[in-house]
């Protein structure tokens, strides 16, 4: 059998590939024998996954103490990837404070909230949603999530008219009908309910804004519809923000061949914490801190998914989890739902396959 080993440029490469050495490596991507690429497909931009010039499509890439970021956001390119040890202690790796981290339990398992022995519901926190008047399944969604990620009460706000769409829908969710905007403000009155969603479904004929500075004070997830509202006016500090590219693109720049950059950038311009969703969703703070989770499938690309993911990121944020950490927590166990359900996913299935994950990661 044929191999080609491809250890001609790594991680360090810091401009484009042209002449000699971007002919070898189209060369040895159109031949058929497969590529086993050293630390990483050559002409791929170590720092950001984008391809500088010309880079193989790699079987097998095999790297060194640690990945690198393009091994998470060039897929394609790298491969099944192997980190091989070379002997470089962890204390060395630490002294370079590194400020991108790959999601996994491994990371964040004993910041999850599980719940104290003498724990009661509201000691679990009390997680808000705004519902819509049309589009009402995203909310549902998106409070059903939360409540399986353990808040110990969700509540949704309800237009009056479909209120009963709400409260007919699960027992364990509780419903207040709203009229106008005071009965948002009261609802929100009570300081126990202490983290707040707003968007899937929203409306964007809804005073989304004033809807979310009466939550001032609260731990705040925006989605969908309210990010869409905020294009023009200033973020909240300190929020949690969940845009898809679309989303994220009408309020900051986008350069799609940084994507880490571009989260890491609108995250401290903002002074919130950014979760940009994708195949690779990215989820930086204000502090340039950012957290990568690749465990998603592609069938998580259909209707309400990212509802349900802004749901788990409500769901911690009531349970007092940092949003950093509460969006790569919430991350991770989304695409673990996703990969439990495989072929046929709806969202509807993904906060089913919780309880199942959760027992395992408190199994350790
Ligand atoms: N069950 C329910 O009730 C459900 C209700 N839902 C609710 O619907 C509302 C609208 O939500 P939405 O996501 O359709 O948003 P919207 O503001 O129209 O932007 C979409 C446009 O952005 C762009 N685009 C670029 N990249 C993109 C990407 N990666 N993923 C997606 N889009 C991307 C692309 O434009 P293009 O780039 O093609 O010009 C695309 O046309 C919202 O309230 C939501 O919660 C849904 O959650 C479904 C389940
Ligand atoms: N190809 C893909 N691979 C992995 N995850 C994906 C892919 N496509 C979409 N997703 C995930 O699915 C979710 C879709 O969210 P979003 O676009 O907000 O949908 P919706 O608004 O319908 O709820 C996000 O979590 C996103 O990361």
């Amino acid at each position: 059998m044929q191999l080609i080993v491809d250890a001609l440029f790594g991680a360090g490469l810091a401009r484009d590939l042209t002449g000699d050495a971007r002919a070898l490596i189209e060369a040895m991507d159109a031949h058929p024998a497969p590529v086993v690429a050293i630390d990483l497909p050559s002409g791929l931009d170590g720092d950001s996954g984008a391809v500088r010039g010309a880079a193989p499509s790699a079987m097998l890439t095999v790297t060194f103490a640690r990945k690198k970021p393009a091994h998470l956001f060039a897929p394609a390119y790298v491969g099944d990837v192997v980190v091989a040890d070379i002997g470089i202690a962890d204390a060395i790796v630490a002294q370079l404070r590194p400020r991108l981290f790959e999601s996994a339990p491994a990371l964040w398992r004993d910041l999850f909230p599980w719940p104290a022995r003498d724990a009661h519901k509201y000691a679990r926190g009390h997680a808000v949603v705004w519902g819509g008047a049309q589009m009402t399944g995203a909310a549902r969604l998106a409070a059903h999530a939360a409540a399986r990620i353990g808040a110990g009460l969700v509540t949704i706000s309800a237009p009056r008219d479909v209120w009963s769409i709400y409260a007919l829908w699960r027992a364990d969710i509780l419903v207040e009908p709203r009229d106008e905007l005071g009965d948002w403000k009261r609802t929100l009155e009570d300081p126990r309910r202490n983290a707040v969603l707003i968007g899937p479904g929203a409306g964007l004929d809804q005073p989304l804004v004033a809807a979310t500075e009466m939550a001032d004070g609260k731990q705040l997830v925006l989605d969908a519809d309210a990010l869409t509202a905020f294009a023009g006016h200033a973020l909240p500090r300190g929020a949690l923000l969940t845009p898809h590219d679309g989303e994220f693109k009408r309020l900051f720049a986008l350069d799609g061949a940084d994507r880490l950059g571009s989260v890491r950038r609108a995250a401290a311009a903002s002074a919130c914490t950014l979760l940009l969703k994708g195949p690779a969703t990215i989820i930086a703070s204000p502090d340039g801190t950012a957290i990568v989770s690749t465990n998603g499938t592609p069938y998580l690309a259909t209707a309400g998914t990212g509802d349900v993911l802004a749901g788990l990121c409500v769901g911690l944020l009531a349970q007092q989890v940092a949003p950093l950490v509460a969006g790569a927590i919430a991350a991770w166990l989304h695409g673990a739902c996703a990969r439990r359900v495989g072929p046929g996913l709806v969202a509807q299935d993904l906060s089913e396959r919780l309880p199942a994950i959760l027992a395992d990661l408190a199994c350790g």
